[in-house]
């Protein structure tokens, strides 16, 4: 052992025995090599289906809570605070979710990275529970306002976590696919959402059924969580290597290639640890672990310092942060949120009914990523599926142009002959769109934690997700405005551009991740956004696999 190794090693507040890097099994110790090569591997396995599932759940809530909103609003009529809803309190129930998610994401964020990922997809399933029966229970706008809030923070600490669990998991050749199997629970919540809002709505008090049903999964999905484990890669930054080096054996198969497998990744982790610990210059430094607030406060900081001064963690944030961004300024949840007032506002008969295609698009297309995402790459993903996004905006830009709005909503007719065209190509337009966000958009910024070397990946992860919920706030609040000052072919002409935009950074900054290693990824950012090399070897990759 030389001197180095003789010194305790500290790394998210904890020490790790100064002997960690020499307490190798027998077996463990034959294997020299950390290359991680699991391009053998043919499935995920049972385990991580189970994992995957389990932990996915909490997209369906995410899915649910903000797809039932449209359909709430309708029905609540003078329910809350004995008078109708104004146009002030339908705004706060709506935006106080995405600001609360926006809120959560980053507090969340440094609560996964000291307990665990796992903790924190407990803590918002309370928060759900809590929420859904708060606002079931309601009489007031206040108190809907409350109830929408505290989902909000479930909902945004959900978004973050979950994908980061996966990923921490899943092994390489199909984190991808996993990941997307959380998109698609949000994407499959969302129809829920709207046919539970269509089978309620007309009943008395049926919205109180709509927001408090979201209870159940979130009550399932509790007890289901005392079964799952920790991710190994938290483990093993928390010193408890056993754990992690037992749940490695679950994920990877028991003969002798998943056992060589399951010492390659734990050596491969705690290399990463043990280069995080020299870089930020803490070895032997700080002698013992400090604990408490201070040293909390302190490990927040120096987190966030690393994630800006080391070159390859800003890389990770400014991709990370650009592909959350444009998920949402692109104005999907526009459609998602008032897609019914459109449909009403161009003359169909039955709006809801009308967009639910939006929804169920939304849904089937998400499936088609979760075939091809692993085999193609998410950079080519990217690349050609935000070309149809421009396309059915532009499309639906310029039949906007061609149909005649009514001033008010309230006067909004019925499709009648010679008018029926143009709302008809707005309808295939809007599914065109969807279905192209769906297959790229929808779900690869999701992959971000994939992005982020251990030491940064919870608090980068959170980062994101709160760009995205910031520009999922602002898209909320400045849709309606938009229609009314830029008329809708100047705000759909202006998604457009925002998508273009979005073509062209993906383009220039997105290097190919799909295949590699969480660690091998760090790597591929240390010097530059590796955009050529990524894609050359994931080339390769792909003929050697011969996938
Ligand atoms: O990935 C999801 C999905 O695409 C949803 O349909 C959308 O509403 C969310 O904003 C997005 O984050």
């Amino acid at each position: 052992m030389n001197d180095a190794a003789a010194e305790p090693l500290i790394a998210n507040d904890r020490v790790f025995p100064s002997d960690a890097r020499d307490r190798y099994d027998d077996d463990e110790e034959e294997i020299e090599e950390d290359v991680v090569d699991e391009s053998a591997l043919v499935s995920p396995g049972l385990f991580i289906w189970c994992l995957t599932i389990c932990a996915g759940i909490s997209g369906l809530l995410f899915g649910y809570d903000t797809g039932v909103i449209s359909s709430t609003l309708i029905s609540i009529n003078t329910d809350l605070s004995s008078r109708p809803l104004t146009t002030l309190d339908k705004s706060l129930i709506t935006s106080c979710t995405s600001f609360f998610a926006l809120l959560a994401s980053p507090l969340t964020g440094i609560l996964a990275d000291t307990y665990g990922r796992k903790t924190v997809i407990l803590f918002a399933d309370i928060l759900f529970v809590l929420g859904a029966l708060w606002q079931a229970w309601t009489s007031s706008v206040g108190g809907m306002i409350t109830g929408r809030s505290i989902v909000g923070a479930a909902v945004g600490s959900a978004s973050f976590v979950v994908p980061l669990y996966i990923s921490e998991l899943a092994p390489s050749p199909f984190r991808g696919r996993m990941v997307v199997v959380s998109s698609l629970f949000i994407t499959g919540g969302q129809v829920v959402a709207y046919i539970v809002g269509w089978l309620f709505s007309d009943r008395l008090h049926g919205w109180r059924w709509m927001v408090g049903l979201g209870a159940l999964p979130a009550a399932l999905q509790f007890v289901m969580l005392f079964f799952l484990p920790e991710t190994p890669r938290y483990l093993i930054k928390a010193g408890q290597r056993q754990q992690a080096k037992t749940v490695l054996g679950r994920v990877y198969r028991s003969d002798e290639g998943g056992r060589k497998l399951v010492t390659a990744v734990l050596k491969r982790v705690e290399r990463e640890i043990e280069e995080e610990v020299d870089a930020a210059g803490l070895r032997g430094t700080m002698g013992v672990a400090k604990s408490g607030w201070r040293a909390r406060v302190e490990k927040v900081k120096d987190n966030a310092a690393q994630l800006i001064v080391v070159g390859g963690n800003r890389r990770a944030l400014i991709i990370a942060c650009m592909l959350q961004g444009f998920q949402q300024l692109c104005g999907f949840n526009s459609l998602m949120y008032f897609s019914a007032t459109i449909f009403r506002l161009v003359g169909f008969q039955s709006p809801t009914l009308t967009s639910l295609s939006i929804a169920i698009t939304n849904f089937l297309f998400t499936l088609v990523a979760f075939h091809y995402i692993d085999r193609i790459g998410r950079r080519r993903i990217l690349l050609w599926s935000v070309p149809i996004m421009i396309m059915g905006l532009a499309l639906c830009a310029i039949a906007f142009a061609f149909v005649d709005l009514p001033a008010e909503e309230a006067s909004a007719t019925p499709i009648v002959a010679g008018n029926k065209i143009w709302p008809l190509v707005i309808l295939l337009a809007m599914v065109t769109y969807v279905a192209g966000y769906a297959i790229g958009m929808g779900n690869v910024p999701w992959q971000q934690s994939e992005l982020f070397p251990l030491s940064v990946r919870s608090l980068g992860s959170a980062v994101a997700t709160a760009t995205n919920w910031g520009s999922n706030t602002l898209i909320g609040i400045t849709f309606l405005p938009m229609m009314n000052i830029f008329t809708p072919v100047g705000t759909f002409a202006l998604y457009a551009g925002v998508c273009v935009f979005a073509w062209i950074t993906i383009w220039r900054i997105y290097p190919e991740t799909a295949g590699l290693s969480l660690e091998d990824v760090g790597g591929l950012l240390k010097a530059g956004y590796g955009v050529d090399d990524s894609v050359r070897s994931f080339k390769q990759r792909r003929r050697d696999s011969g996938r």
